[in-house]
């Protein structure tokens, strides 16, 4: 970057994803014939000026002509375009105040509508250059101040002759009048700005198509640029993860793919090259060869409670972050197993297929009360203490078994064996996670061990039950019921069959996995994951990841930050001091987090560094990732 660079930057959607006078005729005929006729007549003629096919002042004169509008018709229209500021100018508008001086809005718009909305972003009146409007004395718009050359012909032109800026200039926008600043010798550098549209004719005249603002500051090696634009950062989602998901990524300005369903391994290897983010549910298997297999990988999101189906081990190795939405689904479990523990008590799956059989079967043989019955818990986590309180306050007793200590809430009693808990209880609710010590955790001795007439669910994990087993404890009247979520195979997705390894039993309940699927629960996973992502992306913090030391750190708003992740080993901190005082660094703050497998550094050093610095940093021995944040 020039020692003093302006940026010129036009309003129309280029600040705004919008052009202002198509928004003032909506506003203008809302609910009119004219809605639609003036609306194209304008756009048409927006198009064929910014286009450079009809003479600037020529389109403007005919726009007006077409909108008949007063001064509050502009207040309202200013307050609609505030809420449409281009995503990219939003992310950076730190960027405008630090900016104040060299940053002009120049824009054949008019500045009653601009100047409310540009000065929100720190953007001096003075540096706002754009038409006015002429109004009578009932504050109806006449026309337009004609003297001004911004409503003429060329009129960026004319103003940045006058303007005659000492420095070099950088002219952003969307059309053509931006591209002709550049052509007349007054800019540098013309970016065709295509966030909001593209033209293909501006955009053949362009020295650099930004598709974000993002994107021009990394360009021009701006200091306050990210080191790697966020509209490059790639994201694939799988399984179907809410659009919410989707569309704040899109937001913050990624490159966001949606599929429906799982991948496995080997699609899944193809598909993961050039990957930043990936998001998945409980059904990608994540294993070693897919994380080898990605080049680009920096975040994984597990868009779900468990994350037994990643490989966090070959993550942690490649300096990959995990994170997953530990809490987000937690209630829709547990209102999932007090319905289904209810319908199997009353016996309800057997009576329904009766109905469906055209058989009346009116009876209270075997149906019973949940009031006083004993709720055994297996795993009291998140989900089991939460079961544990909703039980309690339907009169159940409830007790619970888990391998670490927990504190018993309510009234709950902690056993410290799982034979006793068997042996006692009506009901058995399983809520272990997935980790591999866990499979067949649940055997036939242990089904042997239920009390005869008891229930079992099972909404934690596939793997956890042995199904043969519990098949025949039901055949058997062994136990009176179940309710299974999770099976040790699932499919991929909504198009596959499947095949219940458990069967045929009358007061049986098979679900598809779907403890955690409400929209609630969804959403706020939707909201949850994404949110932890950007935080990493944009300050690299790593709080609540489930495999990298957690680390929580405020945006620096200036200087340089850097990102290390090493292999725990000792002394990498003082080779990285060492480099960082051999290269004349600054230091304004430094963290450093370690677990048992690595070590996370992050360093903010004062403006200046020289280049050499950050190749020295990806030599420092057991380097796992470095990067340069912005
Ligand atoms: N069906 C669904 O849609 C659905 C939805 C969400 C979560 N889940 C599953 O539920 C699991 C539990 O979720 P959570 O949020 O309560 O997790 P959590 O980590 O808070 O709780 C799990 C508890 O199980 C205990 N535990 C592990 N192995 C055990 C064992 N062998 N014996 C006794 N206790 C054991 C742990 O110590 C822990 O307290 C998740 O890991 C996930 O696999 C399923
Ligand atoms: O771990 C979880 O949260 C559950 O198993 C839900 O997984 P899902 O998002 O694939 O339904």
């Amino acid at each position: 970057m020039a020692d003093k660079t302006f940026f010129v930057i036009d309003f129309d959607s280029t600040f705004t994803k919008v052009e202002a006078l198509d928004v003032l005729s909506d506003i203008l005929y809302e609910g009119t014939d004219k809605k639609e006729i003036v609306g194209k007549k304008i756009k048409d003629l927006t198009d064929q000026a910014m286009a450079g096919e009809l003479s600037f002042r020529e389109a403007l004169e005919q726009r007006l002509a077409l909108l008949e509008a007063t001064k509050k018709d502009v207040t309202q229209l200013s307050n609609e375009l505030k809420e449409l500021v281009s995503e990219s100018v939003k992310r950076n508008k730190a960027f405008f105040s630090n900016e104040t001086d060299n940053v002009l809005i120049v824009s054949s718009g008019f500045k009653d509508f601009i100047t409310p909305v540009v000065t929100e972003y720190g953007i001096k009146e003075e540096n706002i250059y754009a038409n006015t409007f002429t109004y009578n004395d009932k504050d109806e718009v006449t026309g337009f101040d004609a003297s001004n050359p911004l409503s003429e012909h060329k009129g960026k032109v004319k103003l940045m002759k006058e303007l005659s800026l000492e420095g070099e200039v950088v002219v952003i926008g969307d059309g053509y009048t931006d591209y002709e600043i550049r052509e007349a010798g007054y800019a540098k550098t013309f970016f065709a700005f295509t966030e909001n549209i593209k033209r293909e004719k501006v955009l053949a005249k362009a020295d650099v198509e930004a598709n974000s603002f993002d994107e021009i500051l990394f360009t021009i090696k701006h200091p306050m640029a990210t080191s790697f634009p966020k509209s490059k950062i790639k994201v694939l989602l799988l399984e179907n993860i809410h659009q919410d998901a989707k569309e704040r990524l899109i937001q913050e300005g990624y490159q966001v793919e949606l599929l429906g369903g799982a991948l496995d391994e080997d699609e899944l290897c193809e598909k993961i090259k050039g990957v930043h983010i990936l998001g998945i549910r409980s059904k990608t298997m994540l294993t070693r060869k897919v994380v080898e297999a990605a080049d680009r990988l920096m975040i994984v999101g597990a868009f779900c409670i468990g994350t037994n189906q990643i490989d966090l081990d070959a993550c942690t190795e490649h300096g990959v972050c995990v994170f997953n939405a530990p809490y987000s689904n937690t209630r829709s479990v547990v209102e999932m197993a007090i319905g289904e523990i209810i319908m199997l008590m009353r016996q309800i799956p057997k009576r329904m297929r009766q109905m469906d059989r055209g058989e009346w079967s009116k009876s209270a043989g075997g149906s019973f009360e949940v009031r006083g019955k004993k709720l055994g818990i297996i795993g009291y986590g998140n989900i089991g203490s939460q079961l544990s309180i909703l039980a309690e306050s339907m009169g159940m007793d409830v007790y619970y078994y888990d391998v670490v200590e927990k504190l018993g809430l309510g009234n709950a009693t902690k056993l410290s064996s799982l034979d006793k808990l068997l042996e006692i209880s009506d009901v058995v609710s399983l809520h272990v996670d997935g980790r591999p010590e866990n499979k067949m955790f649940f055997k036939r001795e242990h089904i042997q061990k239920m009390k005869k007439g008891a229930i079992l669910v099972n909404l934690a994990r596939g793997p956890v039950v042995e199904l043969e087993a519990l098949q025949e404890a039901l055949e058997s009247n062994h136990l009176a019921g179940a309710a299974i979520d999770v099976f040790p195979v699932e499919p991929k997705n909504n198009n596959d069959t499947f095949d219940a390894p458990v069967k045929n039993i009358d007061n049986l309940i098979l679900t598809p996995h779907i403890g955690g699927s409400t929209l609630e629960a969804q959403e706020n996973i939707a909201d949850f994951v994404p949110s932890k992502m950007i935080e990493y992306v944009n300050t690299g913090s790593s709080f609540n990841s489930v495999n990298f030391p957690n680390v929580q750190l405020p945006r620096l708003e200036s200087g340089h930050r850097l990102l290390h992740i090493h292999q725990n080993k000792s002394g990498i901190l003082a080779q990285m001091n060492n480099v960082f005082a051999n290269r004349g660094c600054n230091i304004l703050g430094q963290y450093l987090k370690t677990n048992e497998d690595i070590g996370y550094v992050i360093t903010d050093i004062d403006q200046s560094y020289q280049h050499e610095l950050l190749e020295d940093m990806k030599k420092i021995d057991h380097t796992i990732k470095f990067r340069i944040l912005y």
